[in-house]
C-alpha cells in the first residue's frame, strides 16, 4: 500500500473537524474526494500533509513511513497542489520550478525536460522570467500545477486541479493526472468537476461533516450521486 490512514481524527479549538477516516490507496490509483462545501475534504488533505495535526490515528506511507516519527522521509514523498497558489513574490516562474526540483532532488536533465514539456503544454513559454504577480490568476495557477507536478512522488495531493484553469489546461491537466497514475504515483484529489471525476479517478470517497459518508469504486459513484439527490 502507498497511503495507509488509520482511524484519524482532527479537531481545532474542540471542534471535530475529521472522526474515524480510515481508507487505502495502491499504488498508481487515483482517488476523488468529494463532498459539499465545508465537509472536510481540504483538512482532510491537510492532515496528510501534517500541516494540520491530527488529535488521533496514523498516516503511514508505503508501509513503512508512519508521519508522526518519520516526517522528514515522509514529506519528501508527497507532492502538493494547494487550493491555492502559494507562489513566493521574490522568485520568478523558472526558479520556482528550480525550487521544486532541487527540493525533491530531481537531476538536472530530467528537471529541464518536465519544464520544457509542461511549460509547453499550459503556455507559459514567455513568462518564465516573470514575477508571480505580474501573472494572471489562471497562469499563477499553471505555475503551481507544474511544481506539484514535477518530482516524482509516491503520492500526489491534489485540491480542485481544475480550478481557475481555462479548458485547455483543464485537459492537459486530466491527460498529466492519468499519465503519472500509470507510472505509478498514487493521486489523492479533491474537486466539485464531478463529471471529469468519473474519468479520472478509480475509487471515490464521500465526505459529509467530517465523516466518510459512501466510498467504493468510482462506477458506483452515479448511482450513489442519485441516491442522495433523492432524499
Ligand atoms: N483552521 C480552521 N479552524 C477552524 N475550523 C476550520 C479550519 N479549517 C477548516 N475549518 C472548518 O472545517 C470544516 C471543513 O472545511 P474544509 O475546508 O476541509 O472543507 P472542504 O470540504 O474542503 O470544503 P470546500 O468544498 O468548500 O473547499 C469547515 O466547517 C470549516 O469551517
Amino acid at each position: 500500500m502507498v497511503l495507509e490512514v488509520k482511524d484519524v481524527n482532527v479537531e481545532i479549538n474542540q471542534t471535530k473537524l475529521l472522526e474515524d477516516i480510515s481508507f487505502e490507496m495502491e499504488s498508481g490509483t487515483v482517488l476523488a474526494l468529494v463532498g459539499h462545501n465545508g465537509a472536510g475534504k481540504s483538512t482532510l488533505i491537510k492532515s496528510l500533509l501534517g500541516i494540520l495535526e491530527k488529535s488521533a490515528g496514523q498516516i503511514i506511507i508505503n508501509e513503512e513511513y508512519n508521519q508522526d516519527n518519520s516526517f522528514l522521509t515522509f514529506k519528501q514523498m508527497v507532492s502538493y497542489l494547494p487550493e491555492e497558489p502559494l507562489l513566493l513574490t521574490e522568485l520568478t516562474v523558472m526558479q520556482h520550478f528550480q525550487l521544486y526540483g532541487m527540493s525533491y532532488e530531481l537531476p538536472e536533465n530530467v528537471l529541464k525536460k518536465r519544464i520544457d514539456r509542461y511549460v509547453k503544454g499550459f503556455e507559459l513559454e514567455d513568462k518564465l522570467n516573470e514575477y508571480p504577480e505580474s501573472l494572471s490568476k489562471g497562469m499563477r495557477q499553471k505555475v503551481q500545477t507544474i511544481c506539484a507536478l514535477l518530482p516524482d512522488t509516491s503520492l500526489l495531493l491534489i485540491d480542485e486541479p481544475f480550478m481557475g484553469l481555462d479548458i485547455y489546461a483543464m485537459d492537459y491537466l486530466e491527460k498529466l493526472i492519468k499519465e503519472k497514475a500509470e507510472k505509478g504515483t498514487s493521486i489523492l484529489l479533491t474537486s466539485h468537476q464531478l463529471e471529469r471525476i468519473k474519468d479520472i479517478a478509480d475509487h471515490f470517497i464521500m465526505l459529509q461533516h467530517g465523516k466518510i459518508q459512501s466510498h467504493g469504486p468510482i462506477d458506483e459513484f452515479e448511482t450513489i450521486q442519485r441516491r442522495t439527490a433523492d432524499d
